[in-house]
């Protein structure tokens, strides 16, 4: 949760599996972690919030005994307030779910803790920031969508970093993460804005060297990051 102290932010790096083998995904998993990652980023899509179909709680308890990873589930779904226990017995860390979603974001909050894990809330590129800003104090992360959730591969959109720095004006302490099109040419703007938490699909499992691709985000990031934060924010 958020707390009112500040603290130097740490860049986290958060590799989406979707882009990965998932035939292979404990192997992925390990892959990754073994490469620097920071969190393992598990996008749930139902069919229905979203056009497109993922995985569930199932393929989550399956892949928990295989890595002691940071299960970081973004789930676009309809009903995220019906897979909180699911996914809570299945292993996962954190919960992310979307505002768009839910007609209660402050009991599902409370449930998500209480299910102990942490929460985070998503926003779609339509959502405006204010629609999140009443229930920030509550959560552990925000995640910004900087493309339209569904698919892997779309193009950033550079027109969602004013939210993040409204954001991060607000709330000095508070992960900030980005998913949607990150890569080299627009870490920097991103963690400039204010985010520190990156989701990179098709940069990192595309890359040559999905290991150097990570450090070079993360190089990026951390230089850009706090470097552009007021002292205060510090
Ligand atoms: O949530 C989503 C898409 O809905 C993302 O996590 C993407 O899967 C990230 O992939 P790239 O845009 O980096 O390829």
């Amino acid at each position: 949760m958020a707390s009112s102290t500040n603290k130097l932010l740490k860049v986290k790096i958060a590799p989406s599996l979707l882009s990965g083998d998932f035939a292979q995904l404990a192997n992925e998993c390990q892959r990754m972690l073994g490469f620097g990652a920071d969190y393992l980023h598990m996008d749930v899509m139902d069919g229905h919030f979203v056009p497109n179909l993922t995985l569930g709680a199932p393929i989550i308890k399956s892949l928990r005994p295989h890595t002691k990873g940071f299960l970081d589930c973004h789930c676009m779904v309809s009903n995220p307030e019906q897979w909180v226990d699911d996914f809570s017995k299945a292993g996962a860390d954190s919960y992310g779910f979307h505002i768009e979603a839910t007609k209660d974001a402050g009991s599902l909050i409370k449930k998500i803790h209480e299910a102990n894990m942490r929460a985070c809330l998503v926003i779609k590129p339509k959502t405006p920031v204010e629609a999140a800003l009443p229930y920030l104090k509550d959560v552990d992360m925000v995640l910004i969508m900087t493309v339209e959730p569904g698919f892997g591969g779309q193009k950033f959109m550079p027109e969602m970093m004013p939210k993040v720095t409204a954001i991060r004006k607000e709330f000095p302490n508070l992960d900030i993460q980005v998913d949607g099109g990150i890569d080299l040419t627009n870490v920097g703007l991103a963690s400039s804005a204010g985010a520190n938490v990156f989701v990179a699909g098709s940069s990192i499992f595309h890359a040559q060297s999905p290991k150097d691709m990570i450090a070079e985000l993360r190089k990026i990031a951390e230089s850009k990051l706090n470097s552009s934060l007021t002292p205060s924010q510090l």
